[in-house]
């Protein structure tokens, strides 16, 4: 090659990578000033492939091995599935006297987690309706006859037993909790999990997604998030995506997520869940996010979140969850061997074994991780504030030196 040809792509490296920093430093600069428009504005009209390639580049500064990707081996425990809001995209809530309404006993709830443990598990994932004793009589009665007064006291009492017999990690999503509800799974859950799902004031209005879920209030969820902080308490929060916002709703919410994690660092991992349309809900007929759109707010995620991990889960998306390596995710969220998906029953899990080759052909390693993420493990000063005493001895035996879970620990049955 002549020395021309050679100073010519001297040159074009140059000036692509200073036309890198240049856009890097502009968007440094919007999100600095904290605008929202501005910044909406200008990820929407760059080219996707661009975003992805500054995405991808973030990524791998990012994390601790910018070639893993993670995956967390959970059993989903659908503890109960009554719920006092009705969100317009939600089949997972039932009424009473559905023949799939599920209250568990306590010794249903262990006989999942003593099966899941056998298969190799190490997250309990409980997953609630939003305060269901509230509204119905009959939540109030099961909560009494097992000696409890609320979901919270009966979840932190399951939760200790799961640890002790099973030594699975119990992790909580039940919607919105108080600061003193926390106060009181800190010793028992690991992490906590609460969709903020949109910070979209609008879609609580007539005929919009949330007109009937007071929880999904942006203040209400984000309170949620701030109490979770104040306590060090590491929790998974996430947006789920089509559900009638714009996408400078998409960025408000990921800037607020991103502020509110720049006071505690307890923000572990956001969620960017593609919405599934649910024959016999109110949002039955309207479309899934279009893969453009999605692709755009992942990358969008990995650009404004600073040192929070990613997931998108991959059996909302069986064929094409590749894509979302290329936008600067780095988990696939939890994948049960056991149980359904309790969320998305139509939509089951790829196996392990599908997901690692994916991954691998990609170009990355899967690795399983806890529903705690590694560096609230490894580094000891994350680990003294954010893991509560009762709970070390039961993480540190099921880890590497660099906090994901031994690989002999993990059965083929799996
Ligand atoms: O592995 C996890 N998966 C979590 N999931 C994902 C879930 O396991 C499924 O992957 C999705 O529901 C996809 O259907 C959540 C999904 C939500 O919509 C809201 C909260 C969670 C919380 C978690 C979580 O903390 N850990
Ligand atoms: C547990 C989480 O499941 C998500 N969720 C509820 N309904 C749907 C749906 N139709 N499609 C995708 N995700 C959904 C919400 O984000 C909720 O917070
Ligand atoms: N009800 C809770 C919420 O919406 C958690 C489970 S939703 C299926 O946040
Ligand atoms: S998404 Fe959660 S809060 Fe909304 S209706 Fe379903 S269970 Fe209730």
């Amino acid at each position: 090659m002549s020395l021309s040809n050679n100073l010519d792509r001297v040159s074009e490296q140059v000036t692509s990578e200073y036309y890198e920093s240049e856009i890097t430093h502009k968007i440094w600069q919007m999100k600095y000033r904290n605008n929202c428009y501005e910044l909406a504005h200008f990820l929407s009209t760059c080219d996707l492939s661009l975003l992805q390639y500054l995405a991808t580049q973030i990524r791998s500064n990012h994390t601790f091995d910018s070639k893993v990707i993670t995956y967390s081996r959970k059993v989903f425990i659908n503890l109960i599935n009554l719920c006092k809001d009705s969100c317009s995209y939600c089949t997972y809530k039932k009424e009473p006297q559905d023949i799939d309404a599920i209250m568990l006993s306590p010794s249903q709830v262990l006989a999942i987690a003593e099966a899941a443990s056998r298969k190799g598990c190490t997250e309990a994932l409980i997953v609630t309706g939003e305060r269901p004793e509230t509204k119905y009589p009959q939540v109030k009665a099961w909560l009494n006859s097992l000696g409890h007064k609320n979901l919270t006291d009966l979840i932190a009492d399951l939760g200790e037993k799961i640890l002790k017999k099973t030594g699975l990690l119990p992790h909580t999503n039940a919607g919105t909790l108080t600061k003193s509800e926390m106060t009181k799974l800190k010793p028992t859950n690991a992490s906590l999990g609460m969709m903020l799902e949109s910070s979209s004031e609008r879609l609580l209005s007539t005929g919009e997604a949330h007109e009937f879920a007071p929880s999904k209030i942006p203040k209400v969820r984000l309170k949620s998030l701030l109490s979770a902080g104040e306590l060090k308490f590491p929790i998974t929060t996430g947006l789920l995506i089509g559900i009638g916002e714009t996408f400078e709703d998409v960025i408000d919410s990921l800037l607020k997520i991103n502020e509110i994690n720049k006071r505690y660092g307890h923000i572990q991992e956001v969620i960017m869940q593609n919405f599934i349309p649910k024959a016999g809900t109110p949002m039955e007929y309207a479309k899934s996010p279009t893969l453009e759109y999605f692709l755009r707010c992942i990358a969008s995620a990995r650009i404004i979140l600073e040192n929070i991990n990613i997931q998108v889960p991959p059996n909302l998306s069986p064929k094409i969850y590749s894509r979302y390596l290329t936008a600067g995710i780095n988990d696939w969220g939890g994948i049960s061997p056991l149980t359904p998906d309790y969320v998305n029953p139509e939509s089951p899990w790829p196996t392990i074994r599908e997901i690692s080759k994916v991954t691998l052909d990609n170009g990355y390693v899967l690795r399983a991780r806890l529903p705690l993420y590694p560096n609230y493990i490894v580094d000891p000063k994350l680990n003294t504030q954010f893991i509560h005493p009762t709970l070390k001895g039961y993480i540190e035996p099921l880890v590497d030196n660099y906090g994901l879970v031994k690989e002999d620990s993990i059965q083929n049955e799996y």
